[in-house]
This record gives structure tokens, C-alpha cells and sequence, in this order.
């Protein structure tokens, strides 16, 4: 990334708008406009913290549960955009459950590793156990980012609705079976070049492009 001299701040927006773009696909204003955003304390969170404030541009009510918030001054200013568009923050994530029409996990993306820690065993447990629909970015939290689904913990057996990878799919897509979006149009043809990958054709302004169910593992080795 630092290749194209994009910042994390230019990134971590990108991504939260096509976040923000899938949830729009997935769950249209009419089918129901609350959205619980489950942020982690990495950038994975910030990608759903950005998501949540182009959600409520849209029309929709987010609501955020952001349970380890960074004092990272980037982390302060995303909170601080949401608290100034009076979203609201949740810390009892189960009551938000009971409230919301879907989720995005936006808890752990690429870096996680280990057994989950508190307090996110609960919350990956009943991110596994709703019948809401989930949609996870980059990977379902929990997952191993190249060996898919554990075998254990609170994450065994999650399998969420949809998976919005960024930039390229990670090997952990060839075990996803819901529905599976790329986002990232922002990539050069010289970077898509240098790291040999084949960009998708996105329609019209779009920011994002669902990938057919059943290519994610060609998709994962195209890209
Ligand atoms: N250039 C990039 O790398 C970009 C990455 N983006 C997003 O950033 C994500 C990666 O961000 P990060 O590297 O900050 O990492 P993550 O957000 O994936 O997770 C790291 C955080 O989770 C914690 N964590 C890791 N394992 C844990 C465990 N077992 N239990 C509890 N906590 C645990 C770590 O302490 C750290 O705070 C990507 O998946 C993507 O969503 C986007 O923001 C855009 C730019
Ligand atoms: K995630």
C-alpha cells in the first residue's frame, strides 16, 4: 500500500464505503434500516466505524458496539464524526441484537491470531448463533486468515451471511459459502501489475463487486 502513497486514513475510508456499499446491496432501506457495526480494536474496526457514518448518510440507523476503543488519534476522530451525528454506542451487545435488522463484524480482519479474547468470545458466539445476517469484513472474525474456520472456540461453526474481502480475497475464502463481495477500486494498473493481480470489472460507480457463489476459491488464486 505504501507503494501507492495512499495514507491509512485514505484507506480505512475506501474500505468503509465499500463496506457501506455492500451493506446497501445486502440489505436495501426498505427491508430495514437498523444496523448493529461490531468494531474491533484494530483496523478492521475502523473499517466498520467509517462504514457506520456512510450508513447514516444513506438513511440507515447504525448502531455502533465498540467495546476496546484506541486512543489512536485516527480511532478519535472516527468516533468523534459518529458521536457528532448523535450515533448511538451500545455496550450490551446482545440487547442490540434484539434491535437490529443486520450486522456487520467488523471485529477482526487480518491480524488476528490466538484464541479470541474477552470480550469478544461472547460476541463471536452469538454473531454464530443469530438468525440476523452478518456481513464480515475481510474475513469472519475468528477465522484463520489462511486456513479458514476454527476447529474450536466460540468462532466453530461460524459461517456469516456475506464476506466483503478488500483489495484481494485472502486464502480463507476457499472455505466461504455465503455471498462474497470484492472492494477496493483504487488500485492502479501499475500496482495491479507489479503484484500480479487481475482487478474485477466494477459497474458504473460502484465500489464494490460480488464475486458468483462458488468462484471464491478461483477468485482467491486469480487474485
Ligand atoms: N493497508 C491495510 O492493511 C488496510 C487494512 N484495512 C483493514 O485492516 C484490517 C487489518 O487491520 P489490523 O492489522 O489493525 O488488524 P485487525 O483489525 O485484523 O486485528 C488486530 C487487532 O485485534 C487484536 N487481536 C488479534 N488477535 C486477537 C485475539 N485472538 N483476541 C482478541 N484480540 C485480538 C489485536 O490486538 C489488534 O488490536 C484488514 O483486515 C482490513 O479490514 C483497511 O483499514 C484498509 C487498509
Ligand atoms: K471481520
Amino acid at each position: 500500500m505504501s507503494a501507492g502513497a495512499f495514507s491509512i486514513d485514505q484507506l480505512m475510508e475506501l474500505a468503509g464505503l465499500s463496506v457501506s456499499q455492500a451493506v446497501f446491496k445486502l440489505q436495501p432501506l426498505s427491508k430495514g434500516k437498523r444496523i448493529l457495526v461490531a468494531c474491533g480494536p484494530g483496523n478492521n474496526g475502523g473499517d466498520g466505524l467509517v462504514a457506520a457514518r456512510h450508513l447514516f448518510h444513506y438513511g440507515y440507523q447504525p448502531t455502533v458496539y465498540y467495546p476496546k476503543q484506541s486512543k489512536n488519534d485516527l480511532y478519535q476522530r472516527l468516533t468523534t464524526q459518529l458521536r457528532s451525528l448523535s450515533i448511538p454506542f451500545t455496550t450490551d451487545f446482545a440487547t442490540a441484537l434484539t434491535q437490529t435488522d443486520h450486522i456487520v463484524d467488523a471485529i477482526f480482519g487480518f491480524s488476528f491470531s490466538g484464541e479470541v479474547r474477552e470480550p469478544f468470545p461472547s460476541i463471536i458466539s452469538m454473531l454464530r448463533d443469530t438468525k440476523i445476517p452478518v456481513l464480515a469484513v475481510d474475513a469472519p472474525s475468528s477465522w484463520d486468515i489462511e486456513s479458514g474456520p476454527p476447529g474450536e472456540g466460540p468462532g466453530k461453526g461460524f459461517m456469516p451471511t456475506a464476506l466483503i474481502s478488500l483489495t484481494a480475497p485472502k486464502p480463507l475464502v476457499k472455505h466461504f459459502t455465503g455471498r462474497h463481495f470484492l472492494g477496493g477500486r483504487f488500485l492502479s494498473p501499475q500496482m495491479a501489475d507489479k503484484y500480479g493481480l487481475d482487478l474485477p470489472n466494477y459497474a458504473g460507480i460502484d465500489q464494490i463487486v460480488e464475486v458468483p457463489v462458488g468462484d471464491g476459491e478461483k477468485e482467491g488464486e486469480k487474485l
